[in-house]
């Protein structure tokens, strides 16, 4: 309900409107009917007079005249409440934990948050709406005016309720069995949509394309089959109160012939009272029975917006600026049950030019990634100074921290916005940076230069490209510490010298902490940390670990071997 009375407050004003509106409408339309049994028997007895038949009009005028301006609040707080439940997902992505953000699978993700926003639409809007402001006051409406011109007919409607309504729960439960089919198999024909257009290159050449469409077929058929089982339940309903509306009319009409009382004026308002208060019903179970089921697919998608949150983004104390050290004291974190660093200690202290080398596999990244604050350590502790990590606010941190992560370090934007986001910088500044990363050839290459997009992940740029711009980000950050996680490892060892040169120039006065594999590319650096197996097994300068550290020599000969 929490989302539900977020979108709420955030369309009140046309909420209020919208009910407003409603209510006026299902009370026009059935005094509309009650107004014409008096034209009718007025016309009959010759009793009308002109002004009774204006006033009729007005009558109709008012209410078709509402009726088409009720489409603008309609329209406009229909797509409002659907679009607003998708922008929750986004913001829910900007606060969740890392940990739950790596979990999820961006196929099942994009179609769980397009069924989530088409459901709580289907509730808020399609259910609750319909019965408070069309619905419930239409039955009452009409069961008023019934009321005034036959009680016993009253009577009948009321029974007829009870039986529909049973009706209707029996047939919901093969419903619901059929909705959880329905979503389980959209979620993951979307997984095989995402993966086969991500993973392109993989699944062509290893002719797996073939075999992902007969997988998502699977998922298809049953889509298929089980959206025109529901079809046909929900046109089920409208048949049976077709066939129940046409029952009354004609006892109606049969009651109407034993007992003389009624007048024609009020057997034709009758009949149309009785599909005023039928219609809804009928409508209502419907939307009752399709209200049922988007709960189903309402629960899954809460499920997402409840996912744990970091709530160390915004709470906590600043970074404490200028910093004088960072102690890793005794750090150990696990996946799942899986251990994957064992009591890691280290200290790396202000300024200092950091490696982090180990077989693949060891926790380096991971071990980045708890550094800057998207994974959580389990034991030991983490000092920025004298403050926990724990106890420092990330967006306070993200301040003074840039972080190049391994597999994404580009973004489906335009050159310009990869460097500076929405900033305003000079052109100038741009330059220089493109110049330091040596970007520029690739710049004189494009038509629209820095404006030009990269696609997602940046696949318009070769490997090396995505890097260096990401490189170039740098010149604009600012940082105290910087960690780069195989920043450079798709560039060749001439470019990596000479823009690890630059970068390292620009960054002089920042910490960095860089992950790296080809050991060549840190011989400079103050300081390089050996990892094996989630433990710290080495820690000094390139030559101290070549002649004391007998696994970093061991890495060493075989990159040495690898490259003659
Ligand atoms: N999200 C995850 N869930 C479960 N296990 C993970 C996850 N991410 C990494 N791991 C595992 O944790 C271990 C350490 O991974 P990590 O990425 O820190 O290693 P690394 O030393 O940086 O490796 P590489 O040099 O190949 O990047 C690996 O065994 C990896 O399989």
């Amino acid at each position: 309900m929490r989302y539900m009375k977020e979108v709420l407050r955030n369309n009140k004003k046309w909420v209020i409107v919208y009910l407003l509106i409603g209510l006026f409408n299902a009370f026009m339309s059935n005094y509309k009917a009650d107004y014409f049994q008096k034209v009718i028997d007025g016309l009959t007895d010759r009793t009308i007079t002109v002004y009774g038949i204006l006033f009729y009009a007005a009558i109709l005028f008012i209410n078709y005249g509402m009726n088409y301006i009720d489409e603008y609040p309609s329209a406009k707080l229909g797509n409002e409440i659907y679009l607003d439940f998708k922008l929750l997902a986004l913001r829910k992505i900007g606060r969740m934990d890392y940990s739950e953000y790596q979990k999820l699978g961006t196929g099942k993700l994009v179609q769980q948050i397009e069924n989530g926003a088409n459901s709580g639409k289907g509730v808020l809007y399609d259910f609750w709406f319909s019965v408070v402001r069309n619905l419930l006051p239409t039955i009452l409406f009409s069961l008023y005016f019934i009321w005034k011109i036959d009680r016993t007919i009253t009577y009948f409607l009321l029974a007829g309720y009870i039986i529909v309504f049973l009706v209707t729960n029996l047939l919901l439960q093969g419903l619901y069995q059929i909705k959880e089919k329905i979503l389980t198999n959209e979620e993951e024909l979307n997984h095989f949509l995402v993966r086969g257009f991500m993973e392109m290159p993989i699944f062509r050449m290893k002719h797996q394309f073939p075999n992902e469409v007969k997988k998502a077929l699977g998922a298809k058929r049953v889509i298929v089959s089980s959206k025109v089982k529901m079809t046909m339940i929900h046109e089920a309903f409208f048949t049976i109160f077709a066939l129940l509306v046409a029952c009354l009319d004609v006892g109606i009409l049969a009651y109407a012939w034993r007992n003389n009382h009624l007048s024609i004026g009020s057997v034709v308002a009758l009949i149309t009272l009785i599909d005023n208060a039928y219609t809804p019903i009928a409508i209502f179970n419907v939307i009752y029975v399709q209200y049922k089921l988007n709960k189903t697919t309402w629960m899954r998608f809460t499920g997402l917006l409840d996912l744990k949150e970091d709530t160390q983004l915004e709470q906590g104390i600043d970074f404490p600026a200028p910093l004088s050290e960072i102690h890793v004291e005794d750090v150990s974190f696990s996946y799942e049950n899986k251990e994957v660093l064992q009591s890691v200690s280290l200290i790396i202290k202000r300024g200092e030019k950091i490696a982090f080398v180990g077989e693949s596999g060891s926790g380096k990244s991971t071990l980045t990634k708890i550094l800057v604050g998207l994974l959580k350590y389990d034991k030991g502790n983490i000092l920025f100074d004298d403050e926990p990590l724990k106890n420092i606010s990330l967006e306070s941190l993200y301040e003074k921290v840039s972080y190049l992560s391994q597999d994404t370090p580009v973004f489906d934007g335009t050159i310009r916005e990869n460097l500076v986001f929405d900033r305003e910088v000079s052109e100038n500044d741009i330059h220089v940076c493109l110049e330091k990363t040596h970007l520029l050839s690739l710049l004189a290459a494009l038509d629209k230069g820095v404006e030009t997009k990269i696609g997602e992940k940046g696949t318009c740029l070769s490997g090396g490209e995505k890097q260096r711009l990401a490189l170039a980000r740098l010149w604009f950050d600012n940082s105290d510490i910087v960690v780069l996680d195989e920043a450079t490892s798709a560039l060749d060892n001439v470019t990596e010298g000479i823009v690890m040169k630059n970068v390292l120039e620009q960054i002089k006065h920042a910490t960095v902490i860089a992950v790296a594999h080809r050991l060549t590319s840190i011989r400079e650096f103050d300081r390089i940390i050996v990892f094996r197996n989630g433990k710290i097994v080495g820690n000094g300068t390139f030559d101290e670990l070549l002649e004391n550290n007998s696994y970093f020599f061991g890495l060493y000969k075989k990159e040495e071997e690898n490259s003659n």
